[in-house]
């Protein structure tokens, strides 16, 4: 790993800043400390919003193209270091290194795309009223943001914020997850290096979030609080907003359905199975977390599914061609293991897996579980490890309202090849987002996020500025 890239102190106003204390960052794979982190206080999270507050006049001031052409500089940069910041990344979080290398590069291509929107920030002029006026819309930088990333995709939940917020003329405060700081801190110490001026970009790294969360939520020079991570977590950091009524996006949790039709290409549906369920050992936002299969296909889906489950390659990322690495922490392990056991208590059928694995650690066995009911946890939760609980239904009705039975609503999957079955099953299913044959759907390109408990917000695409803009309306008279 280039040695260069692992900074171990916080950065802010363009200073790396030390902490009487620190925190020790482990890797998953191996329980080894990879850093000891400065473990900062309220204080110095009063201090980053300081630092944000006073550039951001001379950065919301800078043209558009002089934040675009930094923005691809810093593109460029972290393509260039792909490999360092991917290894990094497989350290702390413990997936896969081709996983890794790939996340690089999903989240270089948000600051690629964010680069380029700096220049579309259009306002617009709108007939008058009256022909002694004249009415336009300016669209403005919202100010300081404040970003509170999750652990799972340690450098895409940052750029996918700081991105557009910089486009836009924003400062940002960032606070990374405390078990994934380092990534965040190698991508600071690029834009440094790229000459992203003091104060517009910072990072808190603190082992202890709800002081940081509290000063970020109520400072009221903070005026946008961008949150990804669990809903209970968005849920508690809303109200803390409500009292300075700060703009809040929040990416939050997820319990997404895979469909699998009697009409459907069975390998095709099994291949985005495996993706959409094994991603980052299933710990993302959008991992398939129930498969609803019709009873035709029911048998023939399930054999297929565990014969690639068995193929599946565990290990320590790092290390060879390795398809599932650990989970991310005790806690994590837990709570699979909870809903391994819940469903076998209550009639589930063990198809394969289901007991950690035998590398010990917070390794787990990919588990495929059949004959899952509606009443077991897992049709409830979000289980955030590599669990395929394997529903069946009858109609196209009953898979609906099964998948729709929840309070999330980011990502829905399903594999059709009837076109009007798969408009009407499309339009039913109460998602942000639907991949429909496919099971992996996140791109730059597109708006990222969920309805109901699973957010406020989009990221990503033209949209995703919006989140960073503020309208202006301007009424000219007297002409
Ligand atoms: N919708 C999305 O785009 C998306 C993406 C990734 C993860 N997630 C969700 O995140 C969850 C897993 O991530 P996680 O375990 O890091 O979530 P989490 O909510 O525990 O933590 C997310 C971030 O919030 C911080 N945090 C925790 N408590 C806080 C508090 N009281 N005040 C301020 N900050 C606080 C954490 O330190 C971390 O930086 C899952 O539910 C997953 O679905 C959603
Ligand atoms: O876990 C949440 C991420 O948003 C998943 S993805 O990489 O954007 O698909």
């Amino acid at each position: 790993m280039s040695s260069d890239l692992l900074m171990s102190n916080a950065y802010i106003n363009g200073q790396w800043r030390e902490a009487p204390t620190r925190f020790a960052v482990t890797n998953p794979a191996t329980g080894d400390t990879i850093a000891d982190v400065a473990d900062l206080d309220g204080d110095a999270a009063r201090d980053a919003v300081a630092a944000a507050d006073a550039a951001w006049p001379a950065w919301r001031k800078r043209s558009a193209k002089e934040r675009s052409a930094l923005l691809r500089r810093w593109f460029d940069a972290v393509i260039a270091h792909q490999e360092p910041l991917a290894r990094l990344m497989t350290q702390e979080q413990g997936k896969p290194l081709k996983e890794s290398m790939g996340e690089v590069i999903y989240g270089a291509n948000f600051i690629e795309y964010y680069a380029e929107e700096a220049k579309r920030m259009a306002g617009e002029t709108l007939p008058s009223h009256s022909d002694d006026k004249r009415l336009m819309v300016m669209r403005e930088s919202i100010g300081v943001v404040a970003a509170i990333t999750p652990w799972n995709f340690p450098l895409a939940m940052i750029t996918r914020k700081v991105a557009p917020a910089l486009a836009a003329g924003c400062t940002v405060v960032i606070k990374p997850a405390e078990a994934t700081p380092l990534t965040a801190l190698a991508l600071a110490k690029l834009a440094e290096d790229v000459g992203l001026p003091a104060g517009v970009l910072n990072v808190v790294t603190a082992s202890k979030p709800a002081e940081i969360g509290e000063v970020l939520t109520t400072d009221p020079r903070v005026r946008k609080v961008s949150f990804t991570g669990s809903t209970p977590v968005g849920k508690k950091l809303l109200e803390q907003c409500a009292g300075t009524v700060k703009k809040a996006s929040m990416e939050l949790g997820g319990n997404a359905p895979f469909i699998v039709f009697d009409d459907a290409d069975l390998d095709a549906a099994v291949e985005g199975a495996i993706a959409s369920k094994f991603r980052n050992s299933g710990q993302t936002c959008v991992c398939t977390n129930r498969l609803l299969v019709q009873d035709g296909v029911y048998d023939a889906f399930l054999n297929k599914l565990a014969a690639r489950v068995s193929e599946l390659r565990i290990g320590n990322g790092l290390e060879g061609d390795v398809d599932q690495g650990p989970l991310i922490n005790a806690a994590a392990m837990e709570k699979v293991q909870s809903h391994v056991r819940d469903a076998l208590e209550h009639g589930g059928r063990l198809i394969c897996g289901g007991e950690p694995h035998s590398l010990g650690g917070t390794f787990y066995q990919p588990t495929v579980i059949a004959d899952v009911t509606p009443e077991m946890r897992v049709a409830r939760e979000e289980t955030f490890g590599p669990l395929a609980p394997v529903f069946r239904f009858t109609d196209d009705a009953e898979a609906i309202a099964m998948a729709n039975a929840t309070e999330f609503g980011l990502a829905a999957y399903f594999y059709a090849r009837d076109y009007a079955r798969i408009w009407h099953v499309m339009e039913a299913l109460e998602y942000g987002m639907v991949g429909i044959n496919e099971g992996i759907l996140s791109t730059e390109l597109a708006p990222f996020g969920g309805i109901k408990e699973s957010g406020l917000g989009r990221e990503g695409s033209r949209h995703g500025l919006d989140d960073y803009t503020e309208l202006k309306y301007v009424c000219i008279g007297g002409l």
